[in-house]
């Protein structure tokens, strides 16, 4: 066995012993980035003819979730003990490793691995060792702000969070201070105000979309309110949260989970989060005039899926079906809006185009690349950007319009897998404005058909896709001006303002305004100014890992439940040989 000193190289072995795991002999390794282990013994048991190679295993350090000292009274250990009398000295001491184990559709499992030592003291080290190469991973959370919501989607949020989530988390020694709500914006008033945010190191929601909304609109107001920045001011620069955000999903639709992580499974995300991944996103503003509105992380949407949204609220004790019964009568309906959408394209080429295929995934080239206009641009420089710009500045399309949407991400969710925009990006700073023409019920079906299979649902001649950084949308109509659809800041804007005229109340015709959908909450206006702020906030996510690593990674081996890491082999010789 070796132990070699701190300042050795990255892949220098720290630890190098030959254990017991699964009844054999095997040669474990650990370096600063990795914990590898190779059968060295032929067993009688498992003769298949595979190759010692084909018995190695790897995982990252920086996935590993806990090490601990194996319970005596663990199961295994005592059936290990029973069963391997050939190694008498090497079956007391035991430690287990808990680390990421990935499985099918961008699933995780945490999977445990435990090696047999012959003494104490070697056990010991080993749980020293590794457990000191994960105090340097400082990226990883100790201590989290919980809330649930016992109310979204199935209603099993707190059911999830005590039966999947908690066990994880106190495995991983994380510790965490929990809220269930108990009322609609509790979680968002709780931060905004109260929460003591020094103590903690991110904040999680387990609910759907509607409470990731909650945690968003608390998390970035507190931290303009510290930081001293009015919201209302629609060119303000905003201040970057510093807590990251984690989502159990526990919803009805779930799509910011699904659209960073590329499933909605309760326990991928507690390991995005035990492991501390980060995943910077933009964060749309919303603003009416001088007034902000909400804070927008997926889709603002204004007829079809405003409507859609209106609808449903009516059902909610629908649950998640809710959605499906209002797009189907919204469909029927098959309302056209009037109005005028201006906009200012993103047209450095770095953040490609809505329709060039390249989806956002882990490790996004466009999303890492730092341009000028993604967040380091003064409001002032901006708008001397946007002046000197000249024909490739605002531009302005008037008409009648089935649906506008602004894909803030791609917007992907079990309905509609790819999403809305499946090339939008998490932290490009712009967003993919589509705009829905009037058309026929059957070209529209067609459309949404398209949001299903592969597909291009862009590809139609009433439909067109400008990726964006700011947008306004004015209707053709004037606004409903009753004082009760009103935000609190504007009553009180109005009160010195007469705005609500005689003349506009009556030419307002509910037939021919929609409502704008923002990320599942709906606007009281429908003349909004949009724009982009750059990476805004962080999830504990780490984007979606592209299909292909993971095939690659996935072998079924001998037992089709066991999924195992094979690394190229030259890549074992070389952690092996070192
Ligand atoms: C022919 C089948 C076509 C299926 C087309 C499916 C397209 C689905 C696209 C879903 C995009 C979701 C975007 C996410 C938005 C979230 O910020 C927000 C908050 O959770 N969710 C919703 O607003 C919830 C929005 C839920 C929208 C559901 C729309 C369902 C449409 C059904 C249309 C049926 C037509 C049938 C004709 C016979
Ligand atoms: N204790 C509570 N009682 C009532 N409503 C609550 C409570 N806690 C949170 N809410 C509200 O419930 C709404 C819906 O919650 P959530 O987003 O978790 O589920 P969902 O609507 O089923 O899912 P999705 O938003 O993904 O469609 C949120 O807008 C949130 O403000
Ligand atoms: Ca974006």
């Amino acid at each position: 066995m070796t132990r070699l000193s701190d300042n050795m190289e990255k892949q220098a072995k720290l630890l190098s012993t030959k254990l017991l795991h699964n009844h054999r002999q095997v040669e474990v390794i650990l370096n600063r980035s990795v914990l590898a282990w190779k059968v060295t013994e032929k067993s009688g048991k498992r003769s298949s003819g595979v190759t010692e190679g084909a018995h190695s295993h790897t995982v990252q350090v920086f996935e590993i979730v806990a090490v601990h000292k194996t319970e005596d009274d663990d199961t295994q250990t005592r059936k290990h003990q029973e069963k391997t009398k050939q190694h008498s000295q090497l079956n007391t001491y035991a430690f287990t490793v808990s680390y990421v184990r990935r499985t099918r559709q961008h699933r995780w499992r945490c999977s445990d691995v435990t090696f047999h030592c012959a003494s104490r003291e070697l056990c010991e080290q080993w749980i020293q060792v590794t457990n000191e190469q994960l105090l340097l991973l400082t990226n990883r959370p100790k201590s989290l702000l919980v809330y649930i919501n016992p109310y979204g989607g199935k209603r099993r949020g707190k059911h999830i969070y005590e039966q999947k989530v908690a066990p994880m988390f106190r495995r991983a020694g994380i510790s965490a201070d929990v809220i269930v709500t108990e009322r609609a914006n509790h979680a968002r008033d709780h931060l905004k105000t109260e929460a003591n945010l020094d103590k903690y190191d991110g904040v999680v929601c387990v609910g759907g979309d509607g409470m990731f909304s909650e945690i968003l609109h608390g998390l970035v107001s507190r931290t303009q309110m510290d930081h001293g920045v009015d919201q209302n001011q629609p060119d303000a620069e905003l201040v970057p949260c510093s807590l990251r955000i984690g989502i159990i999903p526990a919803g009805s639709t779930d799509c910011i989970c699904f659209a960073t992580v590329g499933t909605n499974d309760p326990v991928t995300s507690a390991l995005h989060i035990i492991v501390g991944d980060s995943q910077p996103i933009d964060v749309c503003s919303v603003h009416h005039d001088d007034i902000f509105l909400r804070y927008s992380v997926s889709l603002l949407g204004y007829g079809f899926y405003g409507d859609v949204l209106t609808d449903s609220e009516r059902n909610r004790w629908l649950g998640p079906a809710r959605y499906d019964l209002s797009g189907v009568k919204t469909f029927l309906s098959h309302n056209y809006y009037e109005g005028a959408v201006s906009f200012l394209p993103a047209a450095d080429d770095s953040v490609g185009s809505p329709r060039d295929k390249l989806q956002c995934r882990s490790g996004c080239r466009i999303c890492q690349h730092k341009s000028p206009s993604k967040a380091s641009l003064t409001s002032e420089e901006e708008e001397e950007e946007e002046k000197s710009e000249g024909s490739s500045g605002w531009k302005v399309i008037h008409g009648k319009f089935i649906a506008i949407n602004a894909a803030n991400m791609s917007c992907a969710c079990p309905r509609s897998p790819k999403g809305l925009s499946p090339s939008a990006h998490l932290a490009d700073g712009t967003t993919d404005l589509i705009l829905v023409r009037k058309c026929s019920r059957l070209d529209f079906f067609k459309h949404l058909l398209r949001h299903t299979n592969k597909d291009d649902q862009f590809d139609h001649s009433f439909v067109e896709v400008h990726r964006v950084r700011k947008f306004h949308f004015q209707p053709r109509h004037r606004e409903p001006l009753s004082l009760e659809d009103l935000s609190e800041p504007l009553k009180k804007k109005t009160a010195f303002r007469p705005m609500c005229s005689a003349q506009t109340t009556c030419s307002y015709n509910t037939a021919h305004s929609s409502s704008w959908s923002c990320d599942g909450e709906i606007l009281h206006h429908s003349a909004i100014q949009v724009s982009v702020q750059c990476q805004l906030i962080r999830l504990f996510a780490r984007g979606i890992e592209e299909q292909q690593q993971q095939q690659q990674q996935q072998c079924v081996f001998e037992d089709p439940n066991t999924l195992w890491t094979p690394e190229p082999s030259t890549e074992m010789d070389r952690i092996f040989s070192y």
